[in-house]
């Protein structure tokens, strides 16, 4: 089956994971999105023996809407569909209760800019086409320093929700992935800074973190992807607005 899939965030963590499995499809082509162009071409570059499917990379920032429209605009000119968008770009920042700066900037990327690509993906895709957005365990519960992170990935669920009803008409299916503790640079960033506030090394901050999960380990990207690629899948096509958990049971735990 050939597919085109357009995938934001796609130069590191899940949004790379992702990317690595659809490209060992020698029948997709990849569109590839990241503001971080050089780690995602050089990706690219090294993975090149392993990588069958044809694979374009773009800078973009998806908060830039006038740069979005003008990407999609010029995308339209040089494909007919995308058939499967995965929007996993995204920034996690700790905020003070009070601080708009933060809100404003982590509001912009992961809900604005997420909504910017949906809404300008959407003339380009297919009946039975498939939206496939990352929210997280903060898109159904809170915490303590991140008021404008939470919001955002609760504004990705309700979005994913109501979006589903739309094009439930057309076939398109419309879910959200739910992760926590996956093993990326986001997450080694933010250890990296609960380290630094207790005074503690990263391999100490990791080894205590590990204890306080159920499965006392943190989960890949890989992991994500193989969910990204049942809900991409044929197979897949009755599970609409939905939101798949990946959390290794911490959300639920006490
Ligand atoms: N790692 C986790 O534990 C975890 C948990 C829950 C949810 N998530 C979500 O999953 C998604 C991927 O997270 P990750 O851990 O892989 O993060 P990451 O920081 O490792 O990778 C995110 C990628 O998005 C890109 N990006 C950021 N802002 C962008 C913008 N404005 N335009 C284009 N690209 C941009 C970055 O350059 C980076 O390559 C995010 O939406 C994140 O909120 C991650
Ligand atoms: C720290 C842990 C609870 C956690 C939850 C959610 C994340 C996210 O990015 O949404 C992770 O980064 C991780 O910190």
């Amino acid at each position: 089956m050939s597919r085109t899939i357009l995938i934001t965030g796609a130069a590191k963590g899940i949004g790379r994971a992702v990317a690595e499995d659809f490209a060992s499809d020698a029948e997709n082509r990849l569109i590839l999105l990241d503001m971080d162009l050089p780690e995602l071409q050089r990706w690219v570059d090294e993975r090149q023996e392993q990588i069958k499917a044809r694979v374009e990379t773009h800078w973009a920032n998806i908060a830039d809407l006038p740069a979005m429209e003008a990407f999609f605009k010029t995308l339209g000119t040089q494909l007919d569909y995308v058939d499967v968008l995965v929007n996993s770009a995204g920034i996690c920042n700790e905020n003070e209760p009070e601080d708009l700066k933060n809100w404003h900037q982590v509001i912009s990327v992961n809900l604005n800019g997420t909504f910017y690509v949906t809404s300008l993906c959407l003339a380009l895709m297919p009946d039975r086409g498939r939206i496939i957005n990352m929210s997280s365990i903060l898109g159904r519960a809170g915490k303590v320093r991140n008021t404008a992170y939470c919001a955002s990935k609760h504004g990705i669920v309700g979005m994913t929700k109501a979006l589903a009803l739309d094009l439930a008409p057309r076939q398109i299916t419309v879910n959200a992935i739910l992760p926590a503790w996956i093993d990326t640079p986001m997450l080694q960033g933010e250890l990296a800074t609960q380290a630094a506030i207790a005074g503690l090394t990263q391999e100490q901050i990791v080894r205590n973190a590990k204890k306080k999960l159920p499965m006392r380990r943190f989960i890949q990207s890989e992991e994500v992807a193989a969910m990204v690629r049942y809900l991409a899948s044929p197979e897949a096509g009755g599970v609409t607005a939905q939101s798949l958990v990946i959390d290794g049971g911490v959300g639920l735990g006490m």
